[in-house]
């Protein structure tokens, strides 16, 4: 198993959010028993006393992980994002800082699809209605305003590891799918690739949103795109909260312009399930409202879980950073019979000629070097032998433009 220059009991592990029972057992079988484990997100003032002295920091959607909170988080030595989406951490503070991101690209992207597929059917066949009215003693038996999905039109926005599955899943029940993305990709199936959203929105029956939270995806479904979709059409949102304008869709739906929504995530979500949930669209029946839980199935939890649980102790125990967010990717196989130092720095010219020479005039031998960079950053990772091992860190430390290193025996 491997060792650290700080004994493995003292890495506090700090998860958040209830992530899956696999990560605390994945954790555990590398040697971590020193974990924090809460069922929800912490309010500001717990988090700053927990995170304070953690190591690692494992969380989903909702605890924002600010520069602000970075700075207090003195010994953060990486993050786990349980989930997809990393718009909830400033990568570029934890860059700089030198904590590597890192999430779990693919695990709860079938859940996702299959989710907004269920939706697509229920809204097709109004069903969300007739299920409120029911629950009110109503009885709403009627054809009107109830649709097959077969042979209808499914307009994907943003065709990646969700949108490409719900569109091979659509084109299964008979519908047709174009899709809109500001890269040119593969159609799967029959999919057919439109190059721009208005075409998009006037063609689709069913619209789905799929796309990441950045700047460009803003409010990109708004009263204006709104307009340009078919009325009578159906949207769906089970990407990020920030990319409909809430209250225009709202108005789109009591105009009848829209005649069903499916959403799943919101501009403000409650921190916690004891928490109000606050929106415009309460009250409308022909909107579905689920509580941000695309994602939220046993088999993508416990797989997040085992992923990115082991990607964190994979960088703890070797260095690795392999698929980090925000980071130099360095994939390392496990060191034997040397000592591994990892160097986090400024990206500035001669940071490594000024170590090698620090090492060289140290009489220091370097069985094996790695480095990447990015623009903001340089990650080397060297290999010497361990009886040099805690000299050669001391030289590493005194470099000048020095963010931070680790030693692991
Ligand atoms: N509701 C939930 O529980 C979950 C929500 N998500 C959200 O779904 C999003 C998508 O997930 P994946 O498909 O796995 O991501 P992905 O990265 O595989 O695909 C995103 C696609 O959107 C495209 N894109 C980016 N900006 C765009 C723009 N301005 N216009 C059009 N296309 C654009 C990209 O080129 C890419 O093809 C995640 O970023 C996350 O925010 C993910 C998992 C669970
Ligand atoms: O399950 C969660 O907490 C968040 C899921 C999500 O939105 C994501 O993976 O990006």
């Amino acid at each position: 198993m491997a060792k650290h220059s700080l004994d493995k009991d003292k890495i506090k592990i700090l998860l958040l959010e209830g992530v899956h029972q696999s990560a605390v057992d994945v954790f555990k079988r590398a040697g971590y028993n020193n974990i924090e484990y809460h069922k929800a997100s912490l309010g500001e003032e717990e988090l700053l006393a927990s995170i304070k002295d953690a190591h690692f920091v494992g969380i989903r959607s909702r605890t924002q992980l600010t520069k602000a909170v970075l700075d207090k988080a003195e010994k953060l030595v990486s993050i786990g994002c349980f989930c997809i989406g990393t718009n909830q951490v400033d990568l570029a503070a934890a860059e700089k800082l030198g904590i590597p991101v890192f999430n779990a690209p693919f695990s709860n992207t079938r859940s996702v699809a299959e989710l907004v597929l269920g939706e697509i059917i229920m809204l097709l066949r109004g069903i969300p209605q007739r299920n409120a009215l029911a629950h009110r003693g109503g009885w709403l038996k009627s054809a009107n305003g109830s649709f097959e999905a077969r042979g209808k039109t499914l307009g994907v926005i943003g065709y990646g590891h969700i949108g490409t599955q719900l569109g091979i899943l659509a084109e299964t029940l008979g519908m047709r799918v174009i899709f809109f993305d500001i890269e040119d990709k593969l159609p799967l199936g029959n999919a057919q690739q439109i190059h721009s959203l208005e075409q998009l929105l006037s063609l689709a029956d069913v619209v789905s949103l799929h796309v990441p939270e950045t700047p460009q995806t803003k409010n990109m479904i708004g009263s204006k795109e709104l307009a340009a979709m078919r009325q009578g059409s159906i949207l769906i949102n089970a990407s990020r909260g920030t990319v409909v304008d809430i209250d225009a869709l709202a108005e789109a739906i009591r105009g009848d312009h829209i005649v069903g929504a499916a959403i799943d995530v919101f501009p403000v979500e409650p921190k916690s399930n004891d928490d109000e949930f606050v929106s415009p669209l309460r009250g409308l029946d022909n909107v579905l409202l689920t509580p941000h839980v695309g994602g939220s199935t046993q088999e993508a939890q416990e797989n997040i879980g085992i992923e990115v649980a082991g990607k964190l102790a994979k960088y703890s125990d070797n260095g690795s950073t392999m698929t980090a967010v925000n980071f130099p990717e360095v994939s390392l196989a496990q060191h034997k019979d040397t000592s591994r130092l990892l160097h986090i720095h400024h990206n500035r010219p001669g940071i490594l000629i000024k170590i090698n020479q620090a090492f060289a005039e140290k009489g220091i031998n370097i069985a094996a070097q790695y480095l990447q960079t990015t623009a903001e950053i340089g990650y080397v990772v060297m290999e010497v032998n361990s009886d040099q091992a805690d000299e050669a860190l001391e030289e590493m430390k005194a470099i000048d433009g020095t963010i931070r290193t680790r030693l692991l025996h």
